[in-house]
Parts: structure tokens; C-alpha cells; sequence
């Protein structure tokens, strides 16, 4: 019995042993690995604390960026929008529509620190700005890393320590709470994923934004309290959106559109370049001539381009221990970054046969003189003519549901109308071979060159020139109605800036102030009767009276 007892205490023993090594050893191993981890630390600590020691001076481009509205130049229009929306008692979501680099972010920023001035706003001191890049944002399938929404991290989340040991989700803030109580700027919100896009869309009609997990349960109460308010109420996400585009307003998804006040900064104008040129070279305390002022406006398309180009010329002048940029400056950095002069289209010096001033809009609402060409040549054989199209868009592709549909292109039905018409009004467009030329190397689509290209292949087959200081917009339908297009004014300002001094625009676009219009005259039509006498030089009856055909009445204007 004695001996029995003596097994089982010495079996006791060597159990206990045993025990008491593999706790001894954890403890061992935990308190190197914490030696290691604090070693390990302390040298990273002391690597980060070195690297920030080192700062070099501040970017120019730190230096000269906008800090007061007022140095935002040329958009006085879009900013009093952007005040209108945003500094108010009720501000309200925002897209910002306009070309690259003309001060949509400067303005944006800003606009909060004039808003949180007014009393009756809403925004407090702290209110936060917060900037996301729509195309860094892209959708994250598995919803585990979202920027913007926010996400959960699952407990089988590589990394979601101790509570994730403990079998409990968490919840991520995105920049969409981070906003909360502010703005949120989405710059280029047009490259958004649509499921991005959806997301966004519930978390501004909720002003919350809600998380899922697999791995939540109301009834689990090792879950923080915090984490159940998070997914049974969601988080705070009350803020105003501003996204900016440079993309056209069709091309953003129509419910966003309907949430958002639509405002749009313009191309900045050559006078407008040279100040923002101006104004950051005296940021720096650089002196700049006027002669090389006026080539910045020949070498930029944007404010941007300008203030990159005055950067580039003060690195130069510092070198040369210098403190005036002057126009040789410019001339070498215009060569050794291989700028090429901006080519601001003009209306012909004289009528032409054939040469029409057609008008087109660029990006969201930048307008500009459209050159169109037509030769007509009579077909010998007694076959009908070829009809060749150059510079357009032939066809185009769009996605519709799970489908993608492939047709031609707007401007070639276009082609397809004007010719109807003219043939229904009795041209003889059938007995030349007619070439339709959109010179310029960027292919043009859209029906609203439709008036310009009839009146081309009228003034080619009949030999008698347009006049080179009108241009037209419009589309034609197959019965000669001129019907309406978009980008009215900005055309206006283009044809003007491009030295007509007429501009005939569909009468269904008029609209208040258009008459208004310094320096150029502006004529609504319904049919392209009306515009052919008053665009070719000569009469339109002593042009068709010795033809046969059935050409209508012109109406008075
Ligand atoms: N209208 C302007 N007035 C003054 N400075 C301007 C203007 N436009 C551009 N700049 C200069 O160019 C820089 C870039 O402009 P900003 O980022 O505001 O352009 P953006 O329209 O937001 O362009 P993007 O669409 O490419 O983001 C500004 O920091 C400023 O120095």
C-alpha cells in the first residue's frame, strides 16, 4: 500500500514538475520576446525622432497656394455660388465641375474658413476639411480596408488583436466620419466606383453610416458597449460633400447630381494667368517682367501650369543669384520641359467657300470655335456622290445594365440629318462627292454642329463663301428645325474670344442677358432657312434663282 503511495506522490511530483517547467518557460519567453519588442521599439523611436529632426524648406508651391479667396482669380462667379452654398445657416452639398488646375481645391478649402466666420452657420472652430482622392478610394471588394466608408475588422483579421482574440468585430472609421460635422472634399468624384458611389449615396441620405458582420451578435456580451452602439446606431457621418470633376455634368451618375448644387469653375482667361503668375512670383519676393508675364499666358493652360512654370524660372534666377524672372527665363524653360504655345483659335481672315465657324464646348464648360471644312465636287459619271467625314467621333460605346452597346456616332447621324435636309430643300447634294473636315486632331462629337456643316455643304456646292466673323450652333433635324444644345454660353464666349462678331444659336436656347453680350451680337433661329442669308456673303435669291429648286421662304429675323 506504502509502495502505491509512493508512486503516486512521486507521480504527483513529476507532474508538478512538468507543469511548473512549461509555465516557467511561457514566462520566460514572454518576458524576452517583451525585452526584444521594447528593444526593438526604442531603436525605431529613436530612427523616427531623427528623420523628424531633418525639414527642408517649404515648397513653392506650399508658398504661393491660395490662403485667401481673394487670391483665387478669375472665378468670381463659381465662388459666389460656393459661398452661396455653403455659408449659410443651411449649407448644402456641392459639385465642383471644371478643367484641371483653375482653383476648385484652393476655393474649397477656403470656403470653410469663411463659412465658420458667418454666425448663423453651422460648422464649429474645430469643424474638419477633409480631402479624399476619388481614384485611392476605389471600392475594396472585401470591405476591409474602405478610406471612405469605414469598415469592420472581422476577429479572423490578420492583426485584430486582443479583441479579435476575444472573437469581437471592429469597427473602422472612414474619411466619412472623419468629415463628421464638417466638409468632405471628394476630389474627382466622377472616378468613384458605382458601388462606391451607392455607398455614399445611403451615407448622405442617413447622415450615418451603418456596419455589418458576420461575426456581430446583440446577445454576445463580451462585445464592448461602445461596438454594440456602433452597430446597432451607427456612426456619426453629418457632413456637407464637395466633390470636384473635371468631367461633364452627364458623365456623374444622376442621383448624386439631384443631391448636389452644381456649380462650375471656368478655363482662366490669358489675364487671368498673369496674375496668378504675378502673384506667386511676389509670394517669393521675385520681381517678373511684363514681356515674360505675357509668355507664361502663351506656355500654360491653367493656373497650375502658370504657377509650375514661375517655380521652375525662381529656381533658376536664385542660382543665378538674381531676382527678376525675365522673358529668356520663360523661353528656357518653355524648351527644356517641352511646352508647346497654346493655339487660341481665330475666325478666318476672309470668307471662305466651304469654311464655316462652327462652335464646340471642351470639359465641362469651356467653349471654343470649331473650324469646319467642305469641298464639293461634281460627280462626271452620273452615280451619286461619296459622302468621306474626317475628325469625328465614328462611333461609340456605352454600358447599359450587364450589356455594353457599341453605335455610331452622334456627330454621324448628324452628317446623315444635314444631308436629308438639304436634299429635302432640293441641294443636290447626291451630284458631288462632299468631304466634311473637322480640322484639328481632336475628334468631335454631338449633333450641335449641325446648322454650321449644313451651311458648309450649301456654301461648297454653290461656290459662295460664309462669312468668316459669324459662327452658328445648333443641331438640324431632317425638316430644317434648328433644335436646341447644350453649352450655350460658354460657345457664345468662345466665338466672341475667337473674334465673331455674330453668333446664331437655336431660338429654344435664349435665355435672359444673352443680348447682354459685349462685343458680340447673338441671333436665335427655329430653321435653317432663316440663317442662310444672313451667314454667306452675298443674297440667298440671287444665289438659288437660277436654280429649280424648292428652297423655303426665309423668315425674317
Ligand atoms: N484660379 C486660380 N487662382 C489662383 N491660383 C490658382 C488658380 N488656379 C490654380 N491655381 C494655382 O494652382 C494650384 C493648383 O490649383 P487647384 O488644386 O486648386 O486646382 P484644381 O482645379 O483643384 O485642379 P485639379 O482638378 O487638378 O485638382 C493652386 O494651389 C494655385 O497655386
Amino acid at each position: 500500500m506504502s509502495g502505491i503511495a509512493g508512486v503516486a506522490i512521486f507521480i504527483q511530483l513529476l507532474v508538478g514538475i512538468v507543469v511548473g517547467l512549461y509555465f516557467w518557460n511561457m514566462l520566460k519567453n514572454n518576458r524576452t520576446s517583451k525585452v526584444t519588442i521594447e528593444k526593438e521599439s526604442k531603436k525605431e523611436l529613436e530612427d523616427l525622432r531623427r528623420l523628424r529632426s531633418v525639414s527642408l524648406s517649404e515648397p513653392l508651391s506650399e508658398r504661393v497656394r491660395p490662403n485667401k479667396m481673394e487670391e483665387v482669380i478669375g472665378q468670381e462667379d463659381g465662388i459666389e455660388s460656393l459661398r452661396a452654398a455653403l455659408c449659410s445657416s443651411n449649407p448644402q452639398h456641392v459639385i465642383l465641375y471644371g478643367p484641371p488646375g483653375v482653383g476648385k481645391t484652393a476655393a474649397a478649402r477656403l470656403v470653410l474658413e469663411e463659412a465658420k466666420k458667418r454666425p448663423e452657420t453651422p460648422f464649429r472652430e474645430g469643424s474638419a476639411f477633409v480631402e479624399v482622392d476619388a481614384t485611392t478610394a476605389r471600392f475594396d471588394e472585401r470591405s476591409i480596408a474602405d478610406p471612405l466608408i469605414g469598415s469592420v475588422h472581422d476577429p479572423i483579421y490578420q492583426g485584430a488583436g486582443a479583441m479579435g482574440q476575444a472573437g469581437i468585430p471592429q469597427p473602422k472609421r472612414g474619411a466619412v466620419t472623419n468629415a463628421h460635422g464638417g466638409i468632405l472634399f471628394l476630389d474627382e468624384i466622377g472616378e468613384l466606383h458605382p458601388l462606391q458611389m451607392n455607398k455614399l449615396l445611403k451615407v448622405l441620405e442617413d447622415r450615418k453610416v451603418f456596419f455589418d458582420s458576420a461575426y456581430y451578435s446583440e446577445e454576445n456580451d463580451k462585445i464592448p458597449l461602445h461596438i454594440h452602439e456602433i452597430f446597432q446606431q451607427g456612426l456619426p457621418a453629418d457632413f456637407r460633400l464637395i466633390g470636384a470633376t473635371t468631367r461633364n455634368p452627364e458623365e456623374i451618375p444622376p442621383a448624386i447630381r439631384s443631391r448636389c448644387l452644381e456649380i462650375f469653375f471656368k478655363d482662366l482667361e490669358a489675364e487671368h494667368l498673369i496674375e496668378v503668375a504675378k502673384k506667386a512670383a511676389d509670394k517669393v519676393n521675385v520681381s517678373i517682367d511684363r514681356e515674360a508675364l505675357d509668355r507664361i499666358a502663351v506656355y500654360s493652360r491653367n493656373g497650375r501650369e502658370a504657377v509650375n512654370i514661375v517655380q521652375i524660372c525662381v529656381g533658376i534666377v536664385k542660382k543665378q543669384q538674381k531676382d527678376k524672372i525675365e522673358i529668356k527665363d520663360i523661353e528656357w524653360v518653355a524648351e527644356s520641359s517641352q511646352l508647346t504655345p497654346k493655339l487660341t483659335p481665330k475666325v478666318p481672315e476672309h470668307p471662305g467657300v466651304g469654311v464655316v465657324n462652327g462652335l464646340a464646348v471642351f470639359g465641362p464648360n469651356t467653349g471654343s470655335l470649331l473650324e469646319i471644312e467642305v469641298t464639293a465636287l461634281p460627280v462626271t459619271d452620273g452615280d451619286e456622290g461619296d459622302v468621306s467625314i474626317s475628325g469625328i467621333v465614328d462611333e461609340e460605346e456605352f454600358n447599359q445594365g450587364s450589356k455594353t452597346i457599341r453605335r455610331k456616332s452622334m456627330a454621324n447621324h448628324s452628317v446623315k440629318n444635314v444631308l436629308t435636309m438639304l436634299k429635302t430643300i432640293g441641294v443636290p447634294v447626291h451630284q458631288y462627292d462632299l468631304h466634311i473636315n473637322y480640322p484639328g486632331g481632336m475628334p468631335v462629337d454631338g449633333p450641335s454642329a449641325g446648322v454650321a456643316m449644313a451651311i458648309g455643304i450649301f456654301s461648297a456646292i454653290h461656290k459662295v463663301p460664309v462669312k468668316n466673323d459669324v459662327a452658328l450652333t445648333g443641331e438640324v433635324s431632317i425638316h430644317g428645325k434648328i433644335k436646341p444644345v447644350g453649352g450655350i454660353l460658354p460657345k457664345i464666349k468662345g466665338a466672341k474670344k475667337a473674334g465673331a462678331t455674330k453668333v446664331f444659336i437655336p431660338y429654344q436656347n435664349r435665355q435672359a442677358g444673352l443680348d447682354q453680350i459685349d462685343g458680340i451680337e447673338v441671333i436665335p433661329v427655329q430653321e435653317f432657312a432663316e440663317v442662310l442669308d444672313h451667314v454667306l456673303t452675298g443674297e440667298f435669291r440671287s444665289i438659288t434663282q437660277n436654280q429649280e429648286y424648292t428652297y423655303p421662304q426665309r423668315k425674317s429675323i
